[in-house]
């Protein structure tokens, strides 16, 4: 990946970022890094990452434990700010946002998917995806009806995740994500509560919404994945070591691990 030195990040006027090949970015690090602790306890989490997601495009993030993923899709999420570099995220530069501005950030441009689905089990599937619209002011009713059909989950609105399989509430999990319509999909370890079959039905999900124009980002340490992806980013000891294109992605039914 080009790196650009100081040269800073152009926003285009429809929020549109242009990016280090000249097309759309969705997302742009230019020397993120982000260190824990202080002195003896310091952690170098990230270590100065470029990196630029087109609009469309599905990227899988590989890596060793303690590599630095996480803390790369949290960067890029705005759960927490850079310790030093730019991110730009959603059409603005998202690095100086103090709590309150991440937090809008996140509401307004984000959804979240996580290995631990993370549903309200007294809720329906429907009134689980309802709730982030609500809470968010986001999306409504018939957004959420439209979610949960978009993961193939219309019969199972009124179930609640207790009825569910596995994989059936990582669906639902994934259509709150979408259901207030994000730019970015980040999704962390998706699959990985999940046996193989479970596992490409949610890969084939996250597809298909990427086929529709989101931006997907998957973390895993799952390297058959990778196969699905426009382009995979290996890291190690918080740095990017390695970037490689997927001319001809496969389908998620083609997928094995
Ligand atoms: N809040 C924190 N405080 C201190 N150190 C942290 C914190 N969060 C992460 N780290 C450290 O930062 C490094 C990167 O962690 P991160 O969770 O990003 O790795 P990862 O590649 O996602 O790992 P895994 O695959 O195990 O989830 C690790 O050494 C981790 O211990």
């Amino acid at each position: 990946m080009a790196r650009h030195g100081n040269e800073r990040a152009v926003l285009r006027e429809d929020g549109t970022v242009e990016g280090t090949a000249g097309a759309p970015a969705a997302v742009l690090l230019r020397g993120a890094r982000k260190t824990y602790g202080t002195g003896h306890a310091e952690v170098h989490a990230l270590r100065d990452v470029d990196l630029e997601v087109r609009r469309g495009e599905f990227v899988v993030l590989l890596g060793p434990s303690g590599s630095g993923k996480t803390t790369l899709l949290n960067l890029i999420g705005g759960i927490e700010p850079p310790t030093a570099g730019e991110v730009i995220a959603g059409g603005r530069d998202i690095s100086g946002l103090g709590e309150d501005g991440r937090t809008a950030y996140r509401r307004d441009t984000v959804g979240f998917v996580f290995q631990f689905f993370n549903l309200v089990p007294s809720l329906t599937a429907l009134e689980n995806v309802r709730l982030v619209a609500e809470l968010t002011g986001r999306g409504d009713r018939e957004h959420a009806e439209k979610a949960l059909a978009a993961v193939g989950l219309a019969e199972r609105a009124g179930h609640f995740p207790a009825q569910l399989s596995g994989g059936e509430q990582q669906r639902v999990a994934i259509a709150r994500a979408i259901a207030k319509d994000p730019a970015l999909l980040l999704c962390d370890e998706p699959t990985g509560a999940l046996d193989l079959e479970t596992g490409r039905g949610v890969l084939r999900v996250l597809q298909d919404l990427n086929r529709e124009g989101r931006t997907v980002l998957v973390v895993t340490h799952n390297a058959a994945i990778a196969a699905i992806a426009h382009r995979t980013v290996r890291m190690r000891s918080g740095r990017i070591v390695e970037v490689t294109t997927t001319e001809a992605p496969a389908t998620a039914d083609e997928v094995a691990w």
